[in-house]
C-alpha cells in the first residue's frame, strides 16, 4: 500500500467509522466538593468525534450571544445555540446521548434530561467567564448539568462561590463531565481563555427549568 493510501485509510477510520458511545456505568468516577457539590466524570465517553465535530460546526445555526452586564450589554467570547425542551436537535446522536444520560441518572434525576445547550469556542480567545447556572431551578435545587467536550482540548474550571481554591479539569474531545448537587449554587465555573487553542464545542444538556 502507497503511504498516500495508508493515510487515507487513517483518515477514513477516524472520520467515517462515526462516533462510538461507550458504556457510562462503571466508568463515571464521581469526585465530592465541598457544600453537598460534586462531579462526575467520564473520559473518552465518544470516540471517533473528528466527524461529529465537524457537521456540528457546520450545520448549527450559531449565534453570537450578548449579555447584560451591569449597565452595558457585551458580546460574549464564543457562539451558542440552544434547544428547550421539545426542540428538534442537529442531530439523532445527540437524542441518544440525551436519553443515556436520562437513563445513568434516573435515581438522582428522575426527570431527566430535556435542553441542549451548543457552544463553539473558535479559538483560544473563546471563553466563558465565572458563571453558575442559576438561571430557573439551579439557584436554589440541587441539580444536574451535563457536559460533552468535542474539539480541541480545554480546561473547564471550578471554584466555591465562597472563595477558595479553584479546580481545573482538562476536557478532551468526547469527554463527560456532570456537575451535580449543590454545584450550580455552591460552585462557580469557567472556560479560561487559552493562547493558541483550538476550535471546541460543548453540548451541555439540563433537566426541565435549569439554564
Ligand atoms: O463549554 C463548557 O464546557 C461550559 C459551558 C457553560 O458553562 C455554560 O454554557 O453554561
Ligand atoms: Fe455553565
Amino acid at each position: 500500500m502507497t503511504l498516500a493510501g495508508i493515510q487515507h485509510s487513517l483518515f477514513e477510520t477516524d472520520v467515517d467509522a462515526g462516533p462510538t458511545v461507550h458504556p457510562l456505568a462503571g466508568a463515571v468516577r464521581r469526585r465530592h466538593l465541598s457544600d453537598g457539590a460534586w462531579v462526575d466524570l467520564r473520559p473518552g465517553w465518544l470516540t471517533g468525534t473528528t466527524g461529529l465535530f465537524g457537521e456540528l460546526t457546520d450545520q448549527v445555526p450559531w449565534r453570537a450571544e450578548r449579555r447584560r452586564m451591569y449597565d452595558a450589554t457585551l458580546p460574549v467570547p464564543r457562539l451558542t445555540a440552544h434547544y428547550p425542551a421539545g426542540a428538534q436537535l442537529p442531530l439523532p446522536l445527540l437524542r441518544t446521548l440525551r436519553d443515556r444520560l436520562s437513563d445513568h441518572y434516573r435515581a438522582e434525576l428522575p426527570e431527566g434530561f430535556v435542553s441542549a445547550g451548543l457552544c463553539l469556542y473558535r479559538d483560544g480567545r473563546d471563553s466563558v467567564a465565572w458563571h453558575g447556572d442559576r438561571i430557573g431551578r439551579g439557584a436554589d435545587h440541587d441539580t444536574l448539568v451535563a457536559i460533552i467536550s468535542l474539539g480541541s482540548p480545554r480546561v473547564l474550571a471550578l471554584r466555591p462561590r465562597d472563595g477558595g481554591r479553584s479546580l481545573r479539569f482538562t476536557l478532551g474531545s468526547g469527554d463527560l463531565l456532570v456537575m451535580g448537587g449543590s454545584c450550580q449554587r455552591t460552585w462557580d465555573h469557567a472556560v479560561p481563555k487559552s493562547p493558541g487553542a483550538g476550535p471546541r464545542l460543548s453540548i451541555q444538556f439540563r433537566p426541565p427549568g435549569v439554564r
